[in-house]
């Protein structure tokens, strides 16, 4: 698999030293570019892996926009992105399959000591750990987007995590800025189960006609103090992820109302309407 990526040398402003120096990113979309600049605005020697040229691109003029500068490096294999990885933390598409494909090629490419962390929104870290030899060595590393500024990072750890692991990736946590909190490994861990719901919900009043979109959102942020209203954020989280986590979560849980696909969203990821990413959504951005 051909993959290309950028090297990021750490600004000299750094704040918390420890243990992992040496990042891998792997996926420079939404998440991946901005957990990619945290890191290195933190202090520590980033790699970022991206299969798509184009996105890489674009990748690197946000995150030169936030910086200044960066350092560019073409990689032809994982094995070279990852060989002096302390932590490798994946931001891929939110495909089981696709994870374990990538996970499975990692753990023959990184040495012993890397820790690998996922970054995914709904599905199992276990499952996603289970085609490794390294599951002492795994965690959920779950950020928000934008990663720049949303300061939670819930860091979840499977029973097989090491202590030593936990301790690493809480403290690697906090080097990079953010705020930790520890779960366990259930779906949505304690944000999304909360907020995907939520958000189907108000896209359910939609469809029936209830309100219309701007105004369930105007409703939510100036009767419930939210920053964005549930439309713009599922417009703004994309609508691919979103829907990868109602379909997982409907398909393990059929039973659960609250998990039932939403008609309308469903239409607009066969569209290629994913929301701010792509251009429009349920509304329409100026890219
Ligand atoms: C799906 C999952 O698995 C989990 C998830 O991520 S769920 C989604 C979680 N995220 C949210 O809920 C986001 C909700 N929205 C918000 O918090 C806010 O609307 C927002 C932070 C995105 C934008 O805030 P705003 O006040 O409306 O806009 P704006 O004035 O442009 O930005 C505020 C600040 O953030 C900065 N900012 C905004 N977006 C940024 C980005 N992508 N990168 C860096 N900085 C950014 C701006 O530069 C600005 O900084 P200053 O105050 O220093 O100038
Ligand atoms: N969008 C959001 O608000 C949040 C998403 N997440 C999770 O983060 C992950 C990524 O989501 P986004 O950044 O939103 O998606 P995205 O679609 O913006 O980015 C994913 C990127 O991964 C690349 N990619 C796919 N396979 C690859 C591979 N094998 N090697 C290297 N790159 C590869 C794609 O080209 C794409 O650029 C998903 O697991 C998602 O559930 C987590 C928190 C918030």
């Amino acid at each position: 698999m051909a993959t290309f990526g950028i090297l990021r040398r750490s600004l000299s402003t750094t704040t918390t030293r420890n243990a992992i120096k040496n990042v891998t990113v792997i996926g420079g979309g939404l998440m991946g570019s901005g957990i990619a600049q945290v890191a290195a605005q933190t202090g520590h020697n980033v790699t970022l892996v991206e299969v798509n040229a184009d996105i890489l691109k674009k990748a690197e003029s946000s995150i030169a926009n936030s910086l200044g500068r960066v350092a560019k490096k073409l990689y032809k294999d994982d094995a070279k992105a990852v060989k002096d990885s302390d932590l490798i933390v994946e931001a891929i598409v939110e495909k089981l399959e696709i994870k374990h494909k990538l996970f499975k090629s990692l753990d023959e490419a990184a040495p012993t000591k890397t820790i690998f962390a996922s970054n995914t929104s709904s599905l199992s870290i276990g499952e996603i750990a289970s085609v490794t030899n390294r599951k002492d060595r795994f965690g959920g590393l779950h950020f928000f987007n934008p990663v720049p500024v949303m300061k939670l990072l819930e860091v979840v750890r499977i029973p097989e995590t090491s202590e030593e692991t936990y301790q690493a990736l809480m403290a690697w946590g906090k080097a990079v800025g953010k705020t930790c909190i520890t779960c366990k490994d259930t779906p949505g861990f304690v944000v999304n189960r909360l907020l995907v719901p939520y958000i189907a919900e108000a896209i359910r009043m939609m469809e029936r006609g209830d309100a219309s979109a701007r105004d369930i959102d105007i409703a939510m942020k100036l009767g419930a103090g939210y920053p964005m209203g549930p439309i713009e954020l599922a417009d703004y989280v994309g609508h691919d992820t979103t829907l990868s986590i109602s379909e997982g979560w409907h398909k393990k849980f059929p039973e659960n109302p609250l998990f039932n696909i939403c008609e309308s969203q469903r239409k607009l990821v066969q569209q290629g309407k994913l929301g701010v990413k792509s251009g429009e959504g349920y509304y329409k951005y100026n890219k």
